[in-house]
């Protein structure tokens, strides 16, 4: 487990410059295995969680090439099924989410789809039901293995029908997606999530030959084909890591210019740290965040109490709530942080909490921050990374507190954030990785 000491308390200046988005990256990555022809795609961070999946498409025969730092292609002509019966998958497979996102191209594509549980962060619970009800009424035939843990979906045919998805899961949505764009007639998929991501999907596979309306809504409409072809696609820029470019300008009081932001992308993003008192401009594509000594909670036009709070597309996306906390803990102001979807997001406050932050974790899903306004910056100290978006708010928190912090098991943030220590370091922060 590596760590990072971060000596803290100096503002930043300069630009930072978004990688290619995380979770959008795992679904492009898992359409490649839909067409034996080749896809380019550009953008592709280098983080631990995409290159592993990249090692993963590979093992299964997938013709990786890499022709740029960031430009792949692949080519999924010669696919060992074989290899989903191996132990070597069962490990890789169950170590990071976006794995399960090969599911649905491979039982479009060949009639089986196997994974072992999926990894990812320890969030909470991280039910499956929604994938494989969908796969069901696709025609599959569905088989879970409690005692391996392994998931099986087959089926000689797919067929298309209509579907309201019980819930609106981002990888669920995406895999029902990419089985029903080969299955035979019109699938309909209602209460489909929508993100940014899902829409990138969509659009990369209409490049591909495959028949999609309702692109951005909850309302999809696929009609099957018989084959794909090659494509290019570009991944957008990874609206969380630019969530949380914000968060870090604000907290140091640093001044930031954050490039191609892609900012029609981002949703209410924006607004919603606007609402924490933060000020930013858009400069053409950019957004330029000024230094500010202090920024002022909003509240709601009744006076109450703002409330932050996630909700599937394009409600607040969940991901960035870590780091709206660390960022309210020294604002002007209340502000209650509600984590509707997860139950185990907020445990990391302790440590916000040991470092002189004043918040109160009302239960697992809601913690009430009082900030500090800037007058007692927060002290540094030890902590370890609990989960990718913690683990940034962390080194937020950590970046802030004058002196010397530490902040063990940073693989958690290697998972999502390419070299962010060089990144940072290069507008003036100080941290030190230290491989154990
Ligand atoms: C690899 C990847 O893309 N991971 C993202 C993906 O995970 P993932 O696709 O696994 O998350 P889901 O969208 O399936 O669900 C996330 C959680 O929210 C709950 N839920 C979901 C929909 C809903 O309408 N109501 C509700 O309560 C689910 O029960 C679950 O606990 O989406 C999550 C939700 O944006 C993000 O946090 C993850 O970063
Ligand atoms: C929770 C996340 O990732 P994963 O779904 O891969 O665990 C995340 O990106 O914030």
């Amino acid at each position: 487990m590596s760590t990072f000491e971060i000596i803290g308390g100096q503002p930043l200046k300069g630009e930072l410059t978004p990688q290619g988005a995380k979770n959008e990256a795992l679904q492009i990555l898992c359409a490649t295995l839909l067409t034996d022809e080749k896809v380019t795609i550009h953008n592709i961070p280098n983080i631990l969680d995409v290159n592993k999946l990249i090692e993963l498409l590979s093992d299964l025969g997938v013709q990786v090439s890499q022709e740029s730092k960031n430009s792949y292609t692949f080519k999924a002509e010669n696919v060992d099924l074989e290899y989903l019966n191996s132990p070597e998958f069962v490990k890789k497979g169950s170590s990071l989410r976006g794995s399960i996102m090969i599911i649905g191209p491979l039982l479009a594509r060949f009639g089986k789809g196997y994974i072992p549980r999926p990894g990812g962060d320890k969030i909470g619970r991280r039910r499956l039901d929604t994938h494989f009800i969908g796969f069901q009424k696709l025609g599959a035939v569905f088989n879970f293995n409690q005692g391996e843990n392994f998931y099986r979906v087959e089926a000689k045919k797919l067929k298309g029908t209509y579907m309201l998805l019980d819930e609106a899961s981002v990888t669920g949505t995406a895999n029902i997606i990419m089985a029903a764009v080969l299955a035979e007639g019109t699938t309909t998929i209602y209460n489909a999530a929508c993100e940014p991501y899902i829409q990138q999907l969509c659009r990369m596979l209409i490049s591909m030959g495959a028949k999609i309306t309702g692109v951005g809504s909850n309302l999809l409409e696929i009609e099957g084909v018989q084959k794909l072809g090659g494509c290019e696609h570009k991944i957008l820029p990874d609206m969380i890591e630019i969530g949380s470019f914000i968060g870090l300008a604000a907290m140091t009081k640093s001044e930031i210019i954050i490039k191609d932001v892609a900012y029609k992308e981002l949703g209410m993003i924006p607004d919603a740290f606007k609402r924490l008192g933060i000020k930013m401009e858009l400069r053409g594509d950019d957004i330029f965040i000024p230094k500010q000594e202090n920024y002022e909670i909003d509240t709601f036009i009744d006076g109450s109490i703002l409330t932050v709070a996630d909700a599937p597309w394009p409600g607040l996306t969940p991901d960035l709530l870590s780091v709206f906390l660390v960022v309210a803990t020294q604002a002007k102001g209340s502000v209650l942080i509600h984590q509707k979807m997860f139950e185990s997001r907020l445990f990391f406050t302790d440590k916000l909490i040991d470092m002189g932050a004043q918040i109160i974790l009302c239960d697992p899903h809601r913690a009430t921050v009082i900030g500090l306004n800037q007058e007692n910056q927060l002290r540094p100290t030890t902590m370890v990374s609990p989960d990718i978006r913690a683990g940034v708010a962390l080194l937020i928190a950590a970046l802030s507190a004058e002196g010397k912090s530490t902040i063990h098991n940073i693989d958690q943030i290697d998972r999502g954030y390419e070299n962010i220590d060089l990144r940072l370091n290069a507008i003036g922060a100080n941290i030190k990785r230290i491989v154990n």
